[in-house]
């Protein structure tokens, strides 16, 4: 059974220390190979084609991408033109734990923040089936991480996400904006390079079975 998560706000659950540190540095491990496969780019916003300070890559059948045509998820890697790698089963293993949902995520995307890189507020929504909930797992340095309702004026909570915490959008608050406000250097020695990786589990289609058992 999970240990009992904290509730940020209704839906936004929150359980610090999810991965103990062994199981931090088997994910890391797996992230590397994902990450040999499926080099790190870096996203451009629609329109402007302004660069994210986030560098990005996916695994799963299908990756999130940003460039000047707009944010879609897609099979492939936007530059290798390759079919993303498998989600590891690590990560299919807390989503099973975490997610309270019957079906499979399909997309994980990596966030690679190096120090001083940030993510403004937002929502997830280029999914269709918002009744699955978005897995949030974190590793290597502390990030303030805000969240707050589904109007961008609502208030906001801060919860600072250390390597290992799992965060789940989930029910009333799988539209609510959120975003990372920094990184808190040198709060980790996890990886081999000061910054943060974060890992969102994701379900993009709607679907009738029940793919991941049980259920
Ligand atoms: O880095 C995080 O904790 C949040 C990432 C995020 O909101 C996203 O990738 O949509
Ligand atoms: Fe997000």
């Amino acid at each position: 059974m999970a240990p009992s998560p904290v509730e940020i706000v209704p839906g936004c659950f929150y359980w610090p220390g999810w991965f103990d540190r062994g199981e931090q540095e088997a994910l890391a491990e797996d992230l590397r190979q994902v990450l040999a496969q499926a080099p790190l780019f870096t996203p451009r916003m629609p329109r402007t084609g302004q660069p994210f300070s986030v560098r990005m890559s996916n695994c799963g059948p299908l990756g999130w991408v940003s460039d000047e045509t707009g944010y879609r998820y897609q099979p492939t890697h936007p530059e290798t033109g390759a079919p993303w790698p498998p989600i590891p089963a690590r990560l299919l293993a807390a989503w099973r734990a975490l997610a309270g949902s019957p079906w499979a995520p399909e997309a994980c995307l990596i966030n690679w923040y190096a120090p001083g890189a940030r993510m403004g507020l937002h929502q997830d929504r280029d999914e269709e089936e918002f009744s699955a909930p978005v897995l949030s797992l974190s590793l290597g340095d502390t990030a303030l991480f805000r969240v707050g309702g589904t109007s961008r004026k609502d208030p906001t909570r801060s919860v600072r996400l250390a390597s290992g915490d799992a965060l789940l959008l989930s029910g009333p608050a799988r539209l609510a904006f959120h975003g990372i406000d920094r990184i808190l250097p040198d709060t980790s020695t996890l990886l081999k390079q000061p910054g943060r990786i974060n890992l969102t589990l994701r379900r993009v289609h709607r679907g009738e079975a029940c793919e991941i058992p049980p259920c």
